[in-house]
């Protein structure tokens, strides 16, 4: 069961196109750390953000890859007054982060920017990069790629698999 309701539209994302999106971030990002442009190290938010900050590191030729997990859950009574909450299950190597400087911090995407806030809270002077950005959590990543709608459900493709559909026009 997602929580993929009351999304009206869904946005469905190819292997391919999560490839060329995220060397297209890989790109964007450049040359724009903090020592001479370099890049310290890049770090997942996992489970997500694990294939961008592969191809990321592997564009930029980075070799100091960590996670951080997070757990993003709703609390609360009844589905109405839910709040999406975010907590931290498993923490990248603290002598390594510091306060994040030079440290890229890798998504998919940013929704309501929860994830990202609780992040950003703990390495505030990371950069933080994600492939996708609704409107609402775009004041949370410093780089992103694509925007897309809030009302747009992000399907990726580790979520996805082929399958058949009927032809348009069905047989008589
Ligand atoms: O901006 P937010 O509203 O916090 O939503 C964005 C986060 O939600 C998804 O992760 P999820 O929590 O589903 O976990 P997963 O990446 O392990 O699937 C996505 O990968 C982002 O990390
Ligand atoms: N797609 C997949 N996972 C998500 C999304 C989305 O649009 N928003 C929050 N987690
Ligand atoms: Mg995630």
């Amino acid at each position: 069961m997602t929580d993929r309701l009351p999304h009206e539209k869904g946005f469905h994302i190819s292997w391919d196109q999560i490839h060329r999106d995220s060397r297209a971030l890989a790109w964007r990002l450049d040359g724009r750390g903090p020592d001479d442009g370099a890049w310290k190290a890049v770090v997942a938010i996992t489970r997500g953000g694990m294939a961008p900050a592969m191809i990321v590191a592997r564009e930029l030729d980075i070799r100091t890859v960590d996670t951080i997990s997070v757990m993003s859950y709703h609390s609360g009574g009844g589905k109405a007054d839910q709040r999406r909450e975010a907590r931290v299950l498993k923490s990248p190597d603290t002598a390594m982060m510091g306060d994040g400087t030079g440290v890229l911090i890798v998504d998919d995407l940013v929704d309501s920017g929860k994830t990202l806030e609780l992040v950003r809270d703990l390495y505030p002077q990371a950069h933080f990069a994600t492939v996708y950005a609704k409107p609402e959590g775009e004041p949370q990543v410093d780089t992103f790629i694509t925007g897309v709608s809030q009302d747009t459900w992000i399907f990726f493709p580790w979520d996805m698999a082929l399958q058949y559909v009927e032809p348009y026009r069905g047989q008589d």
